[in-house]
C-alpha cells in the first residue's frame, strides 16, 4: 500500500507546487513509483510536469464531481516513474458543487484508496484555501508536508493551519500526521524560522522533521521550464536541496519507521 501525502499550506505562494513537483521527481528518480494529484485549480503542478490541463481527457474534477473512475484520469508523464492526475479550471467551482454532494468531504479519499496499491507514494498538491478541496485532501492522506515561507506573517498562518489540521484529525481523519516542514525559500531569517518550526513542533511533539530549501534563482524560473529542476539543472543548489529532501524523506519512511 502506498503512502499518501498532502503538500498543504492555506497561504498562497509559499512553495507547495515547487515542493510537490521537485520532491516527487527526486523520489521517483530513486526508483519509487509516484502518482501526483493536482487538486489546485491553478494547475501549476500539472504544467510543472509539462502537461496542458486543457488537453486532459479526464481530470481530478471529473473524478470528484462526475464520479469518473480515478484510474481513467491517470496519465503517464514523460518523467520516469511519475504518473499524474491533473487539474482543471472547473475545480474552482467544485468548492461550491461539493456542498450539495453526499460524502462531500471524502470523495477524494474513496478514489485514492482504489489506486493506493499501484504506487509507493501519492502526493496531493492542495489549493491555497481552506475549502472543501483542501478538506478532501486532508481527509484522504496519511500525512501532511508543510511548505512555509518565513516572512513576517508566517507565524499567524502557521497557527491557522495547525488549527485546521487538528480539526480534521478530530472529525474526519484521526490518524492524520504532520510529517515535516519545508522552509521552502529560505533566505537566512534564522530566528523567525526557528519560531515557525517550534510552533509546528509544539503541536505535534517530536515527530516533525525540518528541511531547508534555499531561495534559488534556478527554482524561481521553474514555471517557465515545465519540468522538475533535476531535468533542467541537475547540479544546481536548488536541485541538490530537493535531492537531500527526497533522501531524508525516503530514509524516514522506509529505514527508520
Ligand atoms: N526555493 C525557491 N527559490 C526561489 N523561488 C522559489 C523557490 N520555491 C518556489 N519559488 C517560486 O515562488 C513562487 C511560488 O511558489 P509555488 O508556486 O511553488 O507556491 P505555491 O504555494 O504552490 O503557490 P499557490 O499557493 O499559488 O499554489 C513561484 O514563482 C516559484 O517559482
Amino acid at each position: 500500500m502506498g503512502k499518501v501525502i498532502a503538500i498543504f499550506n492555506q497561504k498562497g505562494g509559499v512553495g507547495k507546487t515547487t515542493t510537490n513537483v521537485n520532491l516527487s521527481a527526486c523520489i521517483a528518480s530513486k526508483g519509487k513509483k509516484v502518482c501526483v494529484i493536482d487538486i489546485d485549480p491553478q494547475g501549476n503542478t500539472t504544467s510543472g510536469f509539462g502537461i496542458d490541463k486543457a488537453s486532459l481527457e479526464y481530470n481530478i474534477y471529473d473524478v470528484m464531481i462526475e464520479d469518473t473512475d480515478i484510474k481513467e484520469a491517470i496519465v503517464k508523464t514523460e518523467f520516469e516513474n511519475i504518473d499524474l492526475i491533473g487539474s482543471s479550471n472547473a475545480l474552482a467551482g467544485a468548492e461550491i458543487e461539493l456542498v450539495a454532494i453526499k460524502d462531500r468531504e471524502t470523495k477524494l479519499k474513496k478514489a485514492i484508496n482504489s489506486i493506493r496499491n499501484q504506487y509507493d507514494y501519492i502526493f496531493v498538491d492542495c489549493p491555497p484555501s481552506l475549502g472543501l478541496l483542501t478538506i478532501n485532501s486532508l481527509s484522504a492522506v496519511d500525512s501532511v508536508l508543510i511548505p512555509i515561507q518565513c516572512e513576517y506573517y508566517a507565524l499567524e498562518g502557521v497557527s491557522q493551519l495547525m488549527n485546521t489540521i487538528q480539526l480534521v484529525k478530530k472529525s474526519l481523519n484521526p490518524d492524520l500526521e504532520v510529517q515535516g516542514v519545508v522552509l521552502s525559500m529560505f533566505d537566512g531569517r534564522t530566528n523567525l524560522s526557528i519560531q515557525v518550526v517550534d510552533e509546528v513542533k509544539n503541536h505535534f511533539k517530536g515527530k516533525v522533521y525540518t528541511t531547508i530549501i534555499p531561495r534559488n534563482v534556478r527554482l524561481a524560473e521553474a514555471p517557465s521550464h515545465g519540468q522538475p529542476i533535476i531535468y533542467y539543472d541537475r547540479k544546481s543548489k536548488g536541485a541538490e536541496a530537493y535531492w537531500d529532501l527526497a533522501e531524508e524523506f525516503i530514509y524516514l519512511e522506509e529505514d527508520v519507521i
